[in-house]
């Protein structure tokens, strides 16, 4: 469960046997003959999938290049999270668990979970900081009504990493009866290894329809932003191996690197320990964990997925940093020139366009991750749309 030196279980004891017994099984059953059969038709049928890859012509003169959209938008619950809730649901079934936690920012996941929940009649119980509650209002009443308990983290910085610990310190509370569906790239192994591969769909798809559409064997550039980094994950994965696809992962400097108040991991961070896997995590001198800021909730996380840690360390992949400011005038642009309003997080994504070299004829493939329905109040409070 390593990526180079990153990645790893360093958890409590009280821990292992959870950690142990979903390593033992989450292989054989995502490559079993039925999980796959019903993974694959509940994301078609239930979540809405294959996502377009559109030509986002407008955007694409104003840069100057081709500009290809891949649009997790468009899933069920507006986001790339039901590709991995769907996978968990599953996974946790089978392994007879009846009891449902998750960590939430955005509160996208969390609507994710609660809808996978709802669907297989399980109970579900979603941690989110007290700050995120207020600026996610709309998911968390999705939530409620999808018939999810809402439970505020009220820890630290009130936001993505303390729901994160209030789920860990309810599933050392309630370890057998509880399943963990974690929302990103992170945590102990087997967790970031999980989550890539649920996401790998989005790949999966991208490198199919870009083929088809273009004649192409591959694009130029593949740009997603990475909050825990598993959209990132999902849109990089099957890239990997591929060396002329120059993959870029679009952080949150929040207020700006040397502001104080930022989430850019990848730049600002060290090597470390966050939840249970080394990674690379804004940390103060003697090593506590920085309190992180972003106006996006998904991306206001002090670590980052060990997958992504060594992806910027081995060179293989490009982290940008990219300020509120960029990402609320990227949200607009979208809206104004092709008629997308995308989420807060996705719309790091677009504004790293302004710091990459683009040639006229370069491909590059965008993840909007999600829609911007949840942020419209911060759309309508920062960009004075009256
Ligand atoms: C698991 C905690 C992260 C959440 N969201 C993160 C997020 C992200 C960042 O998460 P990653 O893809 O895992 O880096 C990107 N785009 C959207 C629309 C998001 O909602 C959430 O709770 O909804």
């Amino acid at each position: 469960g390593f990526y180079g030196p990153f990645g790893g279980a360093f958890i409590p004891e009280m821990l292992i046997p959870n950690i142990e017994n979903l390593k033992k099984n989450y292989l054989k059953v995502i490559h079993s003959e039925t999980f796959k059969k019903e993974f694959k038709s509940l994301l078609q049928d239930y979540a809405g999938r294959p996502t377009p890859l559109y030509y986002a012509s407008r955007l694409s003169k104003k840069y100057n290049s081709h500009i290809w959209l891949k649009r997790e938008d468009l899933t069920h619950t507006g986001s790339h999270k039901i590709n991995n809730t769907i996978g968990q649901i599953l996974l946790a079934r089978e392994m007879g668990k009846k009891r449902i936690i998750a960590e939430t920012g955005a509160g996208q996941h969390g609507v994710a979970t609660a809808t996978v929940c709802a669907l297989a009649g399980l109970e579900c119980i979603v941690y989110m900081g007290e700050i995120d509650i207020k600026r996610q209002a709309p998911n968390v009443a999705r939530m409620k009504m999808l018939g999810a308990e809402v439970r505020a983290a009220t820890s630290g910085s009130r936001t993505l990493k303390d729901a994160t610990n209030e789920a860990i310190r309810d599933w050392i509370a309630h370890p057998t009866e509880t399943y963990y569906l974690i929302g990103s790239v992170v945590g102990p192994h087997p967790y970031p290894d999980l989550v890539a591969r649920l996401q790998s769909i989005i790949s999966e798809e991208s490198k199919q329809q870009f083929r088809e559409k273009t004649g192409n064997e591959f694009p130029d550039y593949v740009v997603a932003c990475v909050g825990g980094g598993s959209n990132a994950a999902g849109s990089f994965y099957h890239f990997l191996e591929h060396p002329q696809v120059k993959l870029i992962g679009a952080e949150a400097a929040g207020m700006g690197l040397s502001s104080g108040k930022t989430a850019a991991s990848m730049a600002l961070g060290e090597t470390g320990i966050i939840h249970g896997s080394m990674t690379y995590l804004m940390q103060t001198d003697d090593g506590q964990i920085t309190e992180p800021y972003s106006i996006s909730a998904g991306l206001d996380y002090p670590g980052v997925g060990p997958l992504h840690a060594w992806l910027n360390k081995s060179g293989r992949a490009k982290y940008l940093s990219v300020t509120d400011k960029e990402a609320l005038q990227a949200a607009l642009l979208l809206t104004r020139e092709e008629g997308i309003i995308p989420a807060l997080e996705s719309a790091h994504a677009l504004a790293a366009l302004n710091q990459m070299e683009i040639k006229p004829d370069d491909n590059v493939i965008i993840t909007i991750s999600g829609r911007g329905d949840k942020d419209m109040q911060t759309f309508m409070d920062q960009l004075n749309l009256v």
